[in-house]
């Protein structure tokens, strides 16, 4: 397995089965605090299932999931943060209430209200973040009354205001159109340049991959049984650092384009 550095997050020995039927088997990772990774696989391989693991929501039947050395609480936390396909934003809410939520959240469970200092210090933070991405004109406005791109630039803006080490992303930009995706592109990198984070995201468009990761998981069964296609599960099984993304590209194996989208990938590259 590949991967410079030190392990941020380490993924050991994992097997995660639903109803009986594998879905990951004896996935291995580390990864370096700091990396953006971008995750490819065919169509049910259970990438979203990996990323669930990584933010505590389930819990694997067998290995561990290490962050900083620790096993990760079973349930999520600030530490990490998410941002789904689908808006994932407070729809009763405007703009401006759903960046503050994650502070009045955070410093006030019971009552989600703020006051004082740690609400001004809660608005200067948000104030930011509208301005970062790009929704000062829209901070009254409601989810509905945005486009798709800016719920998803409001949806990002709420998970780094959580200030999360990691960043969960399951198809961010999936719905959005290509102009917005490459606008958005510009936004995560920033976004992840300034804050440091580590990142992993799902996406189903190789090219986005590549663009945006600094390292490549893809996701596919090694074992087949033609008979029981239900009866192994996925892992990992590429592992491409891109610092010199032409070696990367050069590592790829000719048919894995091909095979991907065979299985439902959508290839754009
Ligand atoms: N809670 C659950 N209970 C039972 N089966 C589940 C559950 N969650 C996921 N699965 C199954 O596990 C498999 C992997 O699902 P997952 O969503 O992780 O795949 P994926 O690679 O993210 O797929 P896609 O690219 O289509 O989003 C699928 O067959 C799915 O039906």
């Amino acid at each position: 397995m590949s991967g410079a550095g030190k392990a941020f997050v380490e993924a050991r020995g994992i097997h995660v089965s639903y109803d009986g039927n594998p879905i990951l088997e004896r996935v291995h990772m580390s990864v370096e605090r700091g990396a953006f990774v971008t995750i490819l696989g065919a169509s049910g391989c259970g990438k979203s299932t990996f990323l669930r693991l990584l933010l505590g929501q389930e819990t694997p039947q067998k290995g561990e999931i290490l962050v900083d050395g620790k096993q990760i609480a079973a349930e999520p936390d600030p530490d990490r943060g998410v941002v789904f396909q689908k808006y994932s934003v407070f729809p009763h809410l405007t703009v401006w209430q759903n960046l503050l939520l994650p502070a009045e959240i955070g410093g006030s469970p019971f009552l989600a209200r703020l006051f004082g200092a740690a609400r001004r210090h809660a608005e200067e933070a948000a104030e930011e973040m509208l301005v970062e991405i790009g929704l000062s004109h829209a901070r009254n406005r409601y989810p509905a009354q945005l486009s798709g791109g800016m719920q998803q630039r409001l949806a990002i803006g709420q998970a780094l205001l959580k200030k999360p080490r990691i960043l969960l992303l399951d198809e961010p930009f999936g719905a959005l159109d290509p102009g917005i995706r490459a606008d958005m592109h510009v936004l995560i990198t920033e976004l992840w340049r300034s804050c440091g984070m580590t990142v992993f995201m799902v996406t189903h468009d190789i090219q986005e991959a590549f663009k945006l990761g600094t390292r490549i998981l893809v996701f596919d069964k090694v074992r087949h049984d033609p008979h029981a296609p239900e009866r192994f599960g996925a892992t990992i099984t590429y592992d491409l650092p891109l610092d010199h993304k032409a070696k990367a590209a050069a590592a790829l194996p000719p048919d894995l384009l091909k095979t991907q989208s065979h299985q439902g990938v959508d290839v754009h590259a």
